[in-house]
């Protein structure tokens, strides 16, 4: 028993050994370079490969197949990502949700290379290079840990790593080269890379797709180290290796037998999923490449030419039509996509999984096998599939709650593997499922009817969800988050809303795909699907219907016309130039269009008589201009509608003003949002120390004082994005401590921000509304108002991206009036404005006082206060030194 141990122990060290090379490389890249590289597994699987033709089909020699492979390919590969895609990328901003998608496209052009060059079969002849016996591997992973410590702590590369690590630009400034810095952890991490796959391939499964999968999957060390850590990633693979040979010695009885089974075979995705689910998420906060959501304008004609290409299958027969009936399925799995990721701006790696239980649900439910539920017709069991599959979209919903871009990634691609290995990996799965078409569609033409049809409904259902207050308020939050919360979007509840219709659309085309490949293949659904079908629908316009039409046509058209791997391979390689397309992939197709297009060019003087015989274009006239639009630098008087009766009649008669808040309809009867005793510390640090202010209606409150103060703060706990550890805020007697931020907005506190919060896919007209629709009082006709108060009647058809920071200020200030709020908190409303525009915002501020809403400033310009405020506070240190009227308060020298 005790030898049985011992045995079962080396072979789980072994295991950990490998696992611990991947966790150190993965580290090692993250610290150097900030990238969390998905194409690690992809590396290691192409190492495998090479080793093997090298050594297998070539007849070279081991340890030189193996020096080849290890120390001058691995390495290269990694130098040549950094060079061609990974630095372009930090050239242009380094956003790094594109460099996620660019390492998800690295991971699916080298799956896809891979499976053109090698084939799709699993490979068992896999070159040994270091033996079984895991002394070996466990001394090359303490090496390796031992060599990096030693490199950052003693030698002057490990100091410029370490201020690389610490703060890139203050590194590069202090004459740093950063990119020499980056370009050596991404050769060590594909060496790492590069020796897990030699390492692991003997005795694993060498293939495209697993091998990668398998590699993927030990993230979970990675994660579980916080990405820095090395010995804690190398201690927890070790335990994970050991730990999962050691379950294989318990054999309980009953149901626990397979569950243990399961749980033994797959321990890694069991951390993977506690990793990335349960601690708190790592990486940066970030949402989709700003390009995967640009607005794509419909070329002409291309709807008909979309109809015409998913008529024509009509025409083929034998395994082409076969092959077509992928294409519909396909695309309603990329539509579902379409609504999580395009609209509602969440990454969803993981969709593979809902497809699948889709098919596997209307398998079970066909056949009679679903656990409590009798056998059903096949398009009822579908319809039932899809509602049971439904709910579970909260499995990745949920997370998406509190966790963005790097962290959002890693949550649902753990879901997406879990759900592979743990469902669709069982025996009950993989036992030759079969799926039966419904009666009448049985015949590969009547089915694709069918499909049409079905896929028509999808595209009804998700252009419905693009259009409308739920449209508006789905891209408002992909937008910006905290900006779509002010406006009154229910945040949590719309992503969970997303998740679930993005879970529903994907069992419903999984379940056709299946139907059309009558049995359900788990193969179909694999997690590497998943990435593939997500990198597709980004790369092909995100929230664009007819781009996910194009994506699913692509992949199956791709794939059957050649061997497979073309489609992953294509979808990879523009995955890695996402960030190079300024506006999107249609926009660089049309600019290379144009440039091919382009006219002879003319002479100079040839320009000078083009230019001076046609005419400039002439500006075509506002939409709806207003009566009597006020310039922003105020020298016009807006004319105003109900419910600004007062605000309007105030700015006509030239805003007398009172500082001490004297004018007679100064709000009595309005209600008065107090904070009373708050208290806050970010990490035991005091920032506020028992702060109690009111903010009256009809008058402007100003909160000034030093940086650091605690003014922003104080601002979060009255607006609802913190909670204070102490004290109450309330609004009209009602406590708002606990309600968030949108559900304040609902009741009537309504905010700006510092930074710009505006929806830069969205038109000026449409932000507004999204604030008209979401507030306290929904009222159309109260975007026009709030348009015209602004003077935005002429912009209101231009997308917010690229107006002047004076224009979006007011947009944002349009936004929060239209849904009628009674009371403003204005955060730097100022910052960024020109003289003349701060003037103008000082006028209407004063109005909407008189009108008698009740605002709070928090302002750095005291010129600005002194003029606008009735009331002042001063905060210093967390705390209010100083009340007053702003005369007293400002002229007895506060800061
Ligand atoms: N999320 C946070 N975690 C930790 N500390 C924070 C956080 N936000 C603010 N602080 C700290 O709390 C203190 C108060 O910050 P706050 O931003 O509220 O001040 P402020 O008066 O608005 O300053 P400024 O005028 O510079 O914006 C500062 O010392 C700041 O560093």
């Amino acid at each position: 028993m005790a030898s049985l141990s011992y045995d079962l122990t080396l072979a789980g060290l072994s295991v950990g050994s490998a696992a611990a090379l991947t966790g150190i490389g993965l580290v090692v890249t993250y610290r150097a370079t900030g990238v969390l590289n998905f194409a690690h597994g992809a590396i290691a699987m192409v190492c495998a490969y090479l080793l093997r033709q090298l050594t297998v089909e070539w007849g070279v020699p081991l340890p030189l197949a193996a020096a080849i492979t290890l120390l001058v390919v691995a390495p290269a590969i990694g130098l040549v990502l950094e060079r061609a895609v990974f630095r372009p990328l930090a050239v242009l901003g380094g956003d790094p949700a594109q460099t996620l998608v660019a390492s998800i496209g690295v991971f699916i052009l080298l799956v896809g290379g891979a499976a053109l060059m090698w084939g799709q079969g699993a490979r068992a002849d896999a070159p040994t290079l270091v033996s079984a016996d895991p002394w070996g591997q466990l001394a090359a992973a303490v090496a390796l840990v031992l060599a990096v410590w030693a490199l950052t702590r003693f030698t002057r590369f490990g100091e410029e790593l370490r201020a690389v690590v610490d703060d890139r630009r203050l590194a590069v400034l202090a004459g740093i080269d950063a990119d020499r810095v980056a370009a050596a952890g991404w050769a060590f991490g594909s060496f790492t890379a590069g020796l897990t796959g030699v390492l692991l391939a003997p005795y694993v499964r060498l293939d495209p797709y697993g091998m990668p999968l398998l590699v993927m999957e030990v993230m979970a060390v990675a994660v579980a180290a916080r990405m820095r850590n090395l010995p804690v990633a190398v201690v927890v693979a070790l335990g994970i290796g050991v730990a999962q040979s050691q379950l294989t010695r318990l054999h309980p009885s009953g149901w626990r037998e397979p569950l243990l089974q399961a749980v033994g075979a797959n321990l890694f995705v069991v951390a993977l999923l506690v990793a990335a689910l349960v601690l708190p998420g790592v990486g940066t906060r970030d949402a989709l490449p700003r390009t995967a959501t640009a607005r794509v304008p419909t070329p002409p004609g291309a709807w008909i030419v979309a109809v015409v290409l998913f008529l024509l299958p009509f025409g083929f027969a034998g395994s082409d039509l076969t092959t077509s009936v992928q294409v519909p399925a396909l695309a309603v799995i990329l539509l579902s996509l379409v609504v999580v990721t395009g609209r509602g701006g969440q990454i969803s790696l993981g969709q593979a999984a809902y497809a699948g239980l889709g098919a596997l649900f209307t398998a079970l439910l066909t056949s009679g096998r679903f656990p409590g539920l009798p056998e059903l017709p096949a398009l009822p069991a579908l319809a039932v599939a899809v509602l049971l599959v439904a709910p579970l979209g909260l499995l990745t919903g949920w997370p998406a709650i509190s966790r963005h871009g790097l962290a959002l990634a890693l949550a649902t691609l753990a879901v997406g593997v879990g759900v592979s290995r743990f469902v669709f990996a069982q025996p009950y799965a993989t036992s030759g499922l079969t799926l039966e078409r419904p009666a009448g569609f049985t015949g590969d033409r009547a089915y694709y009817l069918l499909e049409l049809a079905l896929l028509g409904g999808a595209l009804v259902l998700v252009a419905a969800l693009r259009r409308g207050r739920t449209g508006r308020a789905l891209a408002a939050m992909r937008d910006h988050e905290a900006g779509a919360a002010a406006a009154g979007v229910a945040v949590r509840t719309l992503k969970l809303a997303a998740f679930v219709t993005g879970a529903a659309l994907a069992a419903l085309g999984g379940g056709m795909l299946g139907m059309g490949l009558r049995a359900f293949d788990p193969g179909a659904y694999d997690p590497v699907r998943g990435l593939l079908w997500f990198a597709a629908v980004v790369v092909l316009g995100a929230d664009s219907l007819l781009g996910a039409l194009v994506a699913a046509a692509l992949l199956v058209g791709l794939d059957a016309g050649a061997r497979g791997g073309v489609a992953a391979a294509v979808i990879g390689v523009l995955a890695i130039l996402i960030g190079r397309f300024p506006g999107g992939p249609y926009e660089a197709l049309r600019a290379a269009t144009r440039r091919l297009r382009r006219r002879p060019r003319l002479t100079p003087l040839g320009a000078r008589v083009r230019v001076a015989l046609i005419p400039a274009p002439v500006p075509a006239p506002a939409p709806a201009p207003a009566p009597a639009p006020a310039p922003a630098n105020g020298a016009g008087r807006p004319a105003l509608c109900p419910p600004f009766p007062k605000l309007s009649a105030s700015l006509e008669q030239g805003m007398p003003h009172s500082p001490s808040g004297t004018i007679a309809h100064s709000g009595e009867e309005g209600e008065v949002l107090v904070a009373d005793g708050l208290f806050l510390s970010y990490g035991g640090f005091a920032v506020l120390r028992g702060v109690s202010l009111s903010v009256v209606p009809g008058q402007v409150t100003a909160v000034v004082g030093p940086n650091g103060a605690g003014k922003s703060s104080l601002f979060h706990c009255l607006a609802g994005t913190v909670r204070p550890d102490r004290g109450r805020v309330a609004f009209g007697g009602r406590d708002l401590t606990r309600l968030p931020a949108h559900a304040r907005t609902r009741a009537g506190v309504a905010r700006t921000f510092q930074q710009l919060a505006v929806f830069p896919t969205l038109t000026v007209a449409e932000n507004v509304r999204v604030g008209a629709e979401q507030g306290r009082v929904r009222d159309a006709a109260a975007v026009d108002r709030a348009l015209r108060l602004f003077d935005l009647a002429s912009v209101r058809d231009r997308p917010a991206a690229g107006l002047p920071t004076g224009t979006l200020r007011r947009v944002e200030l349009a936004r929060a009036l239209a849904g009628d709020p009674h009371v403003l908190l204005l955060d730097e409303p100022a910052a960024g404005l020109d003289t003349g525009e701060v003037t103008a915002l000082a006028r209407v501020l004063r109005a909407l006082a008189a009108d008698g809403t009740a605002l709070l400033v928090v302002e750095h310009d005291l010129d600005l206060v002194a003029g606008l405020a009735d009331t002042v506070h001063v905060l210093t240190a967390g705390r209010i030194i100083a009340s007053g009227p702003a005369d007293e308060v400002l002229d007895g020298g506060a800061p």
